[in-house]
């Protein structure tokens, strides 16, 4: 894969849709396809891998143990684990990643302008496969993810990855058979104490990597994010991926961060109302079919970044004693010691972190921004200036920003508003947001309900950049709010919020200080603030960012003071999650009416389980099963 070949663009992406649309859909499904595998692997089929599950050591002795603890017969257990085993594999075969590109690269071309990928990316993750079991960790902002991956993939002659997939998605009508036969392996939604499927499970996915079947592509946030901000990791698949590492069975494992970002997400309008409780429609085929109208509008460019490789093994070094594993057999279920759970843990936070760097912010993340902190409208002409002046200091906090070149700035800002017409309009010079279409509201209740999913869907494309801003915000809000000027205090304040926030954005546990410096450099060289041996103090001209940082905040502040309030005035002492969650939205809609409150992103659900969450971690409230 050469520059030249690809078409590379000045930052080092090319479109890969430039291609796609010189030649025939036919032409390019029945492509010839020859990936270079990873090195280790045995050629197994499906059945065999299903079959090696069955017949593993591991599987034999959680089936033995279970034999003890209830009276089952093995014999059933057996079969218990090959149902499983058929629920949850996947049959990958070339034949139907040919349909699905035929369909796709009409879908592709006819939604996106541009799929932009880092041609460097790509070339590393042919290295990587070659060398180690690689594991795929994608954000997950749009159900368009999974497809336009594998999409790559099969493109650019790279083994196609089997990937991990939340069950519901099995139960659609023929397309579900169809991702099975594309790769895709189904897992059920919280799994609780099931010993059985845990053991056929994780059994699966480390077979998975110990053999080199194929990269594993899963999605360490479990779903896709309705706010587009990222969500805290789950565990437990990063967990399976590692152990045939820390058991000695393969040398190494690639971990590959990729960042997807969308100018324009499908889901917008869907994924916001869902924040305001209206439920996700259920996945079916029909569903399916009657959505394809989206696919009529324009969803203009969107970036894939394959970041650099992670090695396990260089990551482990001096932080978790191997030894531990050689003591217990192989084969042998083994509970993870507190520091491999904490080493779990700070890995998949920094996963996360390492996709927020490379995802690739658009003018219209900018605007987004200004736009929440005007919702009486802005004139464009303002809307321009404060956006450029945005990207000057976004850039100085290292966004990767995608700014149109050889395009006049008042272009690339109307071609924002045009493309997300659904978001803003422009009205005699003046950018407001936009409610949705249909008869006006009845109750002031559904004018505020209007109201708040044209600020969500507005605030999710704030979101997508809000990781740029987190740390010198939180610097700024903790410098108005601390005792004095003193290092320490304002430190202690930080603490607090990062603490507070943790659900919200996501921070690498026991890297407080680190995140403090950060997000005091990027003020320091920035010349927001200046620092003293013991102090810090906002520079003259600073005070612009410093407040302009604090309205980032405010929102997400406000939100939380909110909730508090409703626990501390409203709520009787104990609560089931439900009651919560419809009564703190009736209570925060009655303060909206009133104007008590003004941010409407406090209607979020989001939000009010980040709080629970938080205020669960730092034992403000407790939580029961019952
Ligand atoms: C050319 C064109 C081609 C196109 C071709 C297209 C291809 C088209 C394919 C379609 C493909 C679709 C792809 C969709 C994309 C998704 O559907 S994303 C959603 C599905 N994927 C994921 O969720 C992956 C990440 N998730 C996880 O890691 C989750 O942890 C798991 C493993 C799913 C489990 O979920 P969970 O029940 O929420 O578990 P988690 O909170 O991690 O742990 C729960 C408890 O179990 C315990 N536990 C964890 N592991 C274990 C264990 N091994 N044993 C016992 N206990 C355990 C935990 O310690 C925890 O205990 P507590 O701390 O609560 O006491
Ligand atoms: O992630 C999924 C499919 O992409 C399934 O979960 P959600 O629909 O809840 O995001």
């Amino acid at each position: 894969m050469s520059a030249d070949a690809l078409g590379a663009e000045a930052d080092g992406f090319f479109d890969m849709l430039e291609e796609r649309r010189r030649s025939s859909d036919l032409s390019y499904a029945f492509r010839s396809f020859n990936p270079l595998p990873y090195r280790g692997a045995t050629d197994i089929s499906a059945s065999t891998l299903n079959r090696m599950v069955l017949e593993s050591q591991y599987l034999s002795y959680v089936i033995q143990e279970i034999m003890l603890e209830s009276d089952e017969p093995r014999e059933m257990l057996l079969e218990e684990a090959s149902a499983l085993l058929d629920e949850m594999s996947q049959n990958l075969q070339l034949g139907f990643i040919r349909l699905l590109g035929y369909a796709m690269n009409k879908v592709f071309k006819s939604v996106f302008s541009s799929i932009h990928v880092n041609e460097d990316g790509l070339t590393r993750l042919q290295q990587a496969i070659q060398e180690y079991p690689v594991i795929l960790l994608p954000n997950h902002r749009s159900y368009m993810d999974f497809l336009v991956l594998s999409y790559i993939m099969f493109t650019y002659d790279l083994s196609i990855p089997v990937i991990a997939a939340g069950i519901p998605l099995m139960g659609m009508k023929l397309i579900g058979e169809i991702f099975r036969r594309s790769g895709a392996f189904f897992i059920r939604r919280a799994i609780g104490s099931d010993k059985l499927y845990w053991a056929v499970l994780s059994e699966y996915v480390r077979t998975i990597v110990r053999t080199g079947y194929a990269p594993l592509e899963f999605y360490i946030e479990g779903l896709r994010s309705r706010t587009l901000k990222s969500l805290t990791p789950k565990l437990g698949m990063l967990h399976m991926v590692l152990e045939p590492f820390f058991k000695g069975e393969v040398f190494d494992i690639s971990l590959v961060p990729i960042s997807i970002s969308y100018e324009r997400v499908l889901e917008e309008s869907l994924l916001a109302h869902e924040l305001l409780g209206v439920p996700k429609p259920k996945e079916t085929t029909g569903a399916l079919l009657k959505a394809r109208t989206v696919l009529k509008e324009n969803y203009g460019c969107m970036h894939v970044f394959f970041g650099n490789p992670v090695s396990v093994r260089d990551l482990v070094k001096g932080k978790i004693n191997h030894r531990q594993y050689n003591l217990v057999p192989r084969d042998l279920p083994m509970k993870p010691s507190k520091e491999m759970q904490e080493f779990v843990s700070g890995l998949a936070h920094t996963i996360i972190r390492l996709q927020e760097r490379n995802v690739v912010l658009s003018a219209w993340n900018l605007m987004a921004v200004v736009l929440l902190q005007n919702l009486q409208g802005i004139d464009l002409d303002l809307l321009t200036q404060k956006t450029l002046w945005l990207r000057r200091l976004a850039q100085r906090f290292g966004a990767h920003l995608r700014w149109p070149e050889n395009v006049s700035d008042s272009e690339v800002m109307s071609s924002s508003v045009s493309l997300h017409h659904s978001v803003v309009r422009c009205e005699g010079g003046r950018v407001y947001l936009v409610e949705e279409e249909g008869p006006g509201p009845v109750t002031q209740e559904e004018g505020v309900f209007k109201q708040a999913a044209a600020v969500l869907m507005c605030a999710s494309y704030r979101n997508q950049a809000v990781h740029v801003f987190t740390r010198p915000a939180m610097v700024a809000v903790a410098m108005t709010t601390a005792a004095s000027h003193r290092t320490d205090d304002i430190f202690h304040n930080f603490t607090f919020l990062l603490e507070l926030f943790s659900n919200e954005f996501v921070v690498i546990p026991g890297q407080a200080v680190q995140d403090f410096e950060e997000g005091c450099s990027l003020l320091q060289e920035s010349g927001v603030i200046g620092r003293s041996d013991e102090e810090i103090y906002v520079k003259d001209n600073g005070q612009e960012t410093i407040i302009f940082l604090r309205a980032i905040l405010q929102p997400f502040i406000e939100s939380y003071q909110v909730v508090f309030r409703y626990l501390c005035e409203e709520s009787s002492q104990t609560l089931s999650e439900k009651m919560f969650s419809t009564n703190i939205r009736s209570f925060i809609m009655k303060l909206l009416i009133s104007g008590e409150v003004q941010s409407y992103e406090c209607l979020s659900s989001d939000l009010h389980k980040n709080v629970l969450s938080a205020l669960l971690r730092m034992d403000a409230v407790t939580k029961t099963k019952v």
